[in-house]
């Protein structure tokens, strides 16, 4: 069969999380309109009868290094990159082509790529047919796909170039295993992914989850979590008024969370106030980055 592991990257707002959740069909990564919400690499696996597939999404490309922290996410770019079998570059088809073209040429693959249209759906026939000509021939483009992650347009022809170019192998994993992710990661995404609906501004980019606590009880999962910020300021935000916020955050958490483990969540939310500590290398080791 064929296997091997795929690495989706792009601009932030590409649309990869969008179509790993295509792709997976589960709600793995998490979606949100604004730009650089996908700090880690999130892996799901995909097993048929004819082949068993990997896949990651990178963090976001960032051109500009503006805290220690987007130099990390290059790395973490670069290290995937060396990991895959095969590449999945995307792109939002009404984006500036030469700038990706610039951040793929730069990143200098060795792998083979599909180079993936993305976001058809809102594009014109001459816009397409634009983006098409600019990319075939281009030495990272062994196969080009037009998609849609959102209305899955295209997903089967994707599929299609990604196996043709894996290679022959046995598979790593066990056929149920959807995915090698803790569970403490998926928990951490879902908080996040509160943050992002309810506050504006800096603070989804300056907050992080940590979870510190996940333990199987008899009838329940006990869980304890961090969301830990730069400033008091944001801490008061976060827990709201008599901390209605903080409670509204970890009741929909709690209830996503239960969904994806199957099973009732007792779910504590903290707040803690560290400042700087995007720029602080020992911090950002301390919490895995
Ligand atoms: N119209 C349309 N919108 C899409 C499509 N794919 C993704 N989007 C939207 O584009 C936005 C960004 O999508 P994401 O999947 O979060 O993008 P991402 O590349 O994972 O972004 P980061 O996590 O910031 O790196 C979201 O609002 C998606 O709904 C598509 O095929 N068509």
């Amino acid at each position: 069969m064929k296997v091997g592991f795929v690495n989706i990257f792009g601009k932030p707002n590409a649309g990869k999380s969008t179509l790993l959740n295509a792709l997976i069909g589960e709600k793995l990564a998490i979606v949100s309109p604004k730009v650089q919400t996908t700090r880690h690499r999130i892996k799901g696996i995909m097993t048929t009868d004819a082949y068993q597939i990997i896949f990651s999404d990178t963090p976001g490309i960032i051109g500009e290094t503006k805290y220690k922290l987007h130099e990390r996410m290059m790395g973490a770019v670069k290290s995937a990159l060396e990991d895959a079998d095969v590449g999945v570059l995307l792109v939002d088809v009404q984006d500036n082509l030469e700038e990706n073209d610039a951040i793929f040429s730069t990143l200098r693959l060795r792998v083979p790529c599909v180079l993936v249209l993305n976001k058809v759906d809102k594009a014109k026939k001459e816009q397409l047919d634009q983006a098409l000509a600019f990319f075939t021939g281009k030495p990272y483009a062994k196969r080009i796909v037009t998609l849609s992650a959102l209305t899955q347009n295209g997903v089967p022809a994707l599929m299609e170039a990604i196996t043709d170019l894996l290679p022959e192998g046995d598979p790593f994993y066990a056929e149920d295993e959807l995915t090698d992710l803790p569970e403490k990661f998926f928990v951490a995404e879902m908080v996040r992914e509160k943050i992002f609906q309810y506050f504006e501004d800096e603070i989804p980019y300056q907050a992080t989850v940590l979870v510190q606590e996940f333990k199987h009880k008899s009838t329940l999962i006990k869980i304890g979590a961090i969301i830990v910020v730069q400033r008091e300021s944001q801490k008061a935000i976060i827990l709201g008024e008599g901390g209605r916020m903080i409670k509204k955050i970890g009741s929909e958490a709690r209830r996503d969370i239960e969904k994806f483990v199957g099973q009732k969540v007792f779910l504590e939310l903290f707040v803690k106030v560290r400042p700087k500590w995007r720029e602080n290398d020992l911090l950002l080791k301390e919490y895995g980055y």
